[in-house]
């Protein structure tokens, strides 16, 4: 199978800032991938290039296996480029907007207006077909956006920050889209400083920092991963002191403390020896009333393949 996206290697430079530093993943078709990293770290410069807007200084890009060097055009034709802020024409109707960008893709007669239909369909745009841009709000507007790149029923969408600056609601409904849209098999790279929204639409995400690529994987594998060196905090039923004392000679066991009456370290094995040491505390009479591992996220990821290093 075709790759929705594949990046080989590639490098951009500005001056003396190297943005996107040999990079390289793929995308298959429906993949949803949360494209993550510190400001500055060349998320946007990427996007930019698989959407052809910048050229590589060296590597290429594939969409559906059409490379942005040899044949940007048809690039084009297959993807849909969300950027971070775009020019509204605030005087256009909802509707005459998109009909524009219909027929700058060459959308002719009555596919013209099927196409149009289906769009305003997906993205709940009827009701406001004859609204002016300048009246939407943010959240109409992102819609509006999206509506627009999925006017020439693209492979891949790349959608640069497209919950900045929505409310909650407005969030869900986007989420509710881009999981819809990878349900049809577009796959979606999409970029978000909002990592808890991430996780719940995200397939895999990309971790990038300082222009090169820190990680990419599975979001459910970059947890587990993450948690084998989980904080763990126990409680015991009397004498923190000797429970302090078993935990810390135990395999795994990291920085073991007194916390108050609790018994908190970092535990570097696996879930299977964490149940193993749990047993071995059991059975020495330790007598656990807590034992609980903090919940991994995708800001622990973050944080556990991010240096916070700034260029
Ligand atoms: N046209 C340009 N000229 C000079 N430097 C640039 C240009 N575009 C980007 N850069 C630099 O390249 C680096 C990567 O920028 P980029 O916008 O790709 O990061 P980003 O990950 O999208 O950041 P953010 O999360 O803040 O949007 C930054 O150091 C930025 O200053």
């Amino acid at each position: 199978m075709t790759s929705a996206l594949e990046i080989r290697g590639i490098t951009k430079q500005f001056g003396p800032t190297k943005a996107v530093d040999s990079v390289s993943f793929s995308l298959e078709p429906g993949e949803i991938c949360g494209f993550i990293g510190p400001n500055g770290a060349g998320k946007t410069t990427t996007m930019r290039i698989i959407s052809t807007l910048e050229l590589p200084d060296s590597g290429d890009v594939f969409v559906d296996g059409v490379s942005v060097l040899a044949a940007a055009r048809e690039v084009r034709s297959r993807l849909g480029f969300m950027p971070d802020s775009y020019g509204a024409y605030g005087a256009t109707t909802v509707t005459e907007y998109l009909d524009f960008f219909a027929r700058a893709h060459g959308l002719r007669g009555r596919v013209r207006s099927q196409t149009l239909a289906s769009v305003m369909d997906f993205t709940s745009l009827h009701p406001l077909a004859g609204k002016h841009i300048d009246a939407l709000s943010k959240g109409m507007k992102q819609r509006l956006c999206l509506a627009k790149t999925l006017l020439n029923d693209p492979k891949l969408l790349i959608l640069d920050e497209p919950a900045a600056g929505l409310d909650p609601r407005a969030r869900v409904e986007l989420r509710e889209l881009v999981s819809a849209l990878g349900d049809t098999g577009k796959a979606v790279l999409l970029s978000s400083h909002i990592l808890t929204e991430l996780a719940e639409v995200c397939d895999s995400v990309a971790v990038i920092e300082a222009g090169r690529l820190q990680a990419k994987g599975r979001v459910d594998e970059m947890m587990r991963a993450t948690r084998a060196q989980a904080e763990v905090t126990c409680r015991v039923l009397s004498d923190p002191a000797a429970g302090l004392r078993a935990i810390a000679e135990m395999p795994h066991v990291l920085g073991a403390r007194l916390q108050g009456e609790a018994i908190v370290f970092a535990f570097a094995g696996s879930d299977a020896d964490r149940a193993s040491l749990l047993a071995e505390l059991v059975r020495r009479g330790v007598q656990p009333v807590d034992f609980a591992a903090r919940v991994t996220n995708l800001e622990d990821v973050f944080l556990s393949v991010t240096k916070g290093t700034l260029q």
